[in-house]
Order: C-alpha cells, then structure tokens, then sequence
C-alpha cells in the first residue's frame, strides 16, 4: 500500500527549530489536509519527504522505501512544492517533455497530462509567461507525469481563479478516490473542509492534531473554527 510514514523528523535551521519530531501517515482513498500557522514546518516536511531536506533525525518512506532509493521517483510520488520551478524560456510542454525523458516516461505522457490541467492550448507557450493559476497547473501536471500512486501538493489553490479553485477540489478528490495518497498543506480551511478526509495539524514542527475532518470538528460550526481553537496557543512566525 503506498502510504507516506513521516516518523519523527527533527530539523533546525542555526537556532531555529524548523521540526520536533514530526510524525503521521498519509492512506490512500481520501485527500489528507496538511495545515498549521505559517512557519509549523508543513513545507520542511514536504521537502524532507522528496529529498530535498535532509533530516537532524528521523525518517520520511514512501510506499516502503525513501525518496532517495527510488529509481524512477516520479512514478512512485509526485510532488508540487514550488511552481515557479521552472525554465522561463522554455515551452510547458517542453518542461513536461524533459521531464518525462528524465523518468523513461513515453512522451505522449506530456500531452496527457498537459490535456487532464487544463493546459492542452497554453502548453506551447513560453513557460516564463505563465500566470500563477497556470504555474499551478503545470506543477500539478509535472507530478501527475508518472501516474505516481502518492501525490504531496504544497498550497496548490494558491492562485488559481475561482473556476480553478472548483477544478483543482474536484481532481484531488478524484485522484484521492482512485486510491492514491494524497497529502495537501493549504491555509484554506473551508476548501479542505469540502475535499479532505483526514487533517494533520502542524504546530512548532510536531503534531497537534491527527483525525477524520468530521472528528476533527466534532461540535464546532467548521473546520476552521475548530482550527482556530486547535491552534490558539501555538502561535505563528517564530
Ligand atoms: N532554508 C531555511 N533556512 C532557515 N530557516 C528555515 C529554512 N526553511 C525553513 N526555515 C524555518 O523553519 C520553520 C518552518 O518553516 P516552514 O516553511 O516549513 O513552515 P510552513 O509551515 O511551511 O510555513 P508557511 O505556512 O508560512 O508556508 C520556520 O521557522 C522557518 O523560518
């Protein structure tokens, strides 16, 4: 079963604790909300989990095995931390087709999924002209290349218009139900209270809160009330 198993990740930057022992698991068949005030630790997480932090201590496995020990990592996760991660110069498609090449992924792949974000027309566009909605588009496209059967999205609503707010709900939970992993950190605590199934709340790099979104807000008025509630004491930039 492709599960992602953070098991009690620590991290500091100097003096500043990023993680304290950050610890959850991410089950396929629903979308988990990865939320907390800002500077909890939910991107160094996401990084850490891709390899691209490495830990004081502590281990990130997905589906059995570390990001690192994947040969062909983008079929086995696929990850949207950074949308401007990207050549300026260079077309969607040509993005997409560079990275499929760098995975052994068939080139048609690239058109699939510029074709399932929305991007079939904007695809042959400079990359560098992208708007933020399209960035988002073409990060999630990027993870979705290798079909991989665990997805981690770092704030993916942001800046996405109205309808591709609607979109992007409607395609994670969709890859969610198909059985994959999906873990998704946002501040949109009304968009995960539609989409998710299960929250990890972050605060100073552990975990306050691990549960069912129904659980979770148990006799408060949403989710974002009992967020608030969760996390009145934790404070935010340290
Ligand atoms: N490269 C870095 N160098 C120094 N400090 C860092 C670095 N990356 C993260 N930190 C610190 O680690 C802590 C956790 O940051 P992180 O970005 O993981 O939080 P976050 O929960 O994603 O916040 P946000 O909601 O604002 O995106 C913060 O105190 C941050 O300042």
């Amino acid at each position: 079963m492709a599960t992602i198993e953070v098991n009690g990740l620590r991290k500091r930057y100097g003096a500043a604790v990023a993680l304290d022992g950050m610890t959850f698991t991410v089950r396929p068949g629903h979308v988990t909300g990865f939320v907390g005030p800002n500077g909890a630790g939910k991107s160094t997480t996401l990084r850490t989990i891709i390899g691209l932090d490495r830990p004081d201590a502590g281990t990130a496995i997905i589906g059995g095995r570390r990001y690192a020990e994947l040969a062909h990592p983008m079929r086995h996760c696929g990850a949207l931390l950074d949308p401007h991660a990207l050549h300026p110069a260079r077309s969607g498609r040509n993005h997409l087709l560079w990275l499929a090449a760098s995975q052994g992924l068939p080139a048609r792949r690239a058109d699939e999924v510029l074709g399932l974000t929305g991007l079939a027309d904007a695809g042959r566009r400079a990359a560098g002209g992208y708007s933020l909605g399209m960035r988002q588009r073409l990060g999630v496209a990027a993870a979705l290349l290798g079909d991989p059967p665990v997805l981690l999205l770092d704030e993916p609503f942001n800046g996405l218009d109205p309808a591709g707010i609607v979109w992007m709900r409607g395609l994670l939970r969709d890859l969610a139900a198909e059985g994959r992993s999906v873990l998704v950190s946002s501040h949109l605590m009304s968009e995960l209270q539609d989409m998710a199934g299960h929250v990890v709340v972050a605060g100073h790099g552990r975990v306050i809160a691990d549960a069912g979104v129904d659980d979770l807000i148990g006799e408060y008025a949403s989710l974002e009330a009992a967020y608030l509630e969760l996390t009145a004491g934790v404070g935010g930039i340290r």
